[in-house]
């Protein structure tokens, strides 16, 4: 079966209103494939994602960057999976390495989070990836399938999970993943979901790519058999992130 296109736009920390509604005007704008073709999500800090949501086109969705792990509560500073459902927020960016990294989410807290999410109806942008240090000590892919493995064992829908390979070394540098090196991971990924949960479950789900993805690079990683679209972070604040939804295949 073919998998449709993906691609999520990571906003991260950045934007001003000003900013978010040219973003905003630039995507209402864009000519790009519909949305039987490519699925466009983009992510914007929570404070403009009402705002963003109540002005972009309707064949274009939002993503939270994050949420919480369980019920709303004395959690100061946290955002709760219900209240995304609540502002039928439909998608939530889950275990990305910056969270990872900066506020050092376990993957056993990354899976509870994804659980929760879905629990909660929500849809998941899973990220995994290694940093350059596992990369050149030849761990990548046992570093990826465990951040892999912690996400599956709590899935309870694979249809509302997009699993992202981002590796850390690409993410911010511009040292983008070759079309080989994003390819060979994701075959393996594909390959452990077949192994792992099913045949049927590794076939129909995305696998997307993030590092350093830009206008000039999303065509030939496009077009690698195992990769199933983007989540850009830098490019997707800029009218290059057009060229990338229009990379679909
Ligand atoms: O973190 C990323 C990728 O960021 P860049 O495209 O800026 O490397 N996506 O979630």
């Amino acid at each position: 079966m073919a998998r449709k296109f993906f691609v999520g736009g990571n906003w991260k920390c950045n934007g001003t209103t000003e900013e978010v509604k040219k973003i905003v005007t630039t995507l209402n704008e864009a000519e790009v494939p519909s949305e039987d073709v490519v699925e466009v999500v983009v992510s914007p800090p929570f404070v403009f994602l009402n705002f963003v949501k109540s002005l972009l086109r309707s064949d274009f969705h939002v993503a939270a960057q994050n949420c919480w792990v369980r019920k709303g509560g004395a959690f100061t500073g946290e955002i709760s999976a219900e209240m995304l459902v609540n502002l039928s927020i439909p998608w939530v960016i889950i275990g990305h390495s910056e969270r990872r990294a900066l506020l050092k989410e376990s993957n056993e807290f990354v899976g509870d989070k994804v659980a929760y999410a879905l629990s909660q109806g929500l849809k998941v942008i899973a990220c995994i990836g290694e940093t350059l240090e596992e990369r050149e000590s030849g761990s990548t892919m046992a570093v990826v399938a465990a951040q892999t493995k912690a996400i599956a064992d709590k899935v309870t829908n694979w249809d509302n999970v997009v699993l992202a390979y981002e590796p850390v070394w690409a993410i911010g540098t511009g040292k983008v993943a070759t079309p080989a090196q994003a390819q060979d991971v994701h075959r393996e990924l594909r390959k452990w979901l077949s192994e792992n949960v099913s045949g049927a479950i590794a076939e129909s789900t995305r696998i997307i790519y993030g590092g350093s993805v830009n206008g000039a690079n999303c065509k030939e990683l496009a077009a690698q058999p195992d990769v199933d679209g983007f989540l850009v972070g830098g490019a997707s604040l800029k009218p290059e992130f057009v060229d990338i939804i229009k990379s679909a295949t």
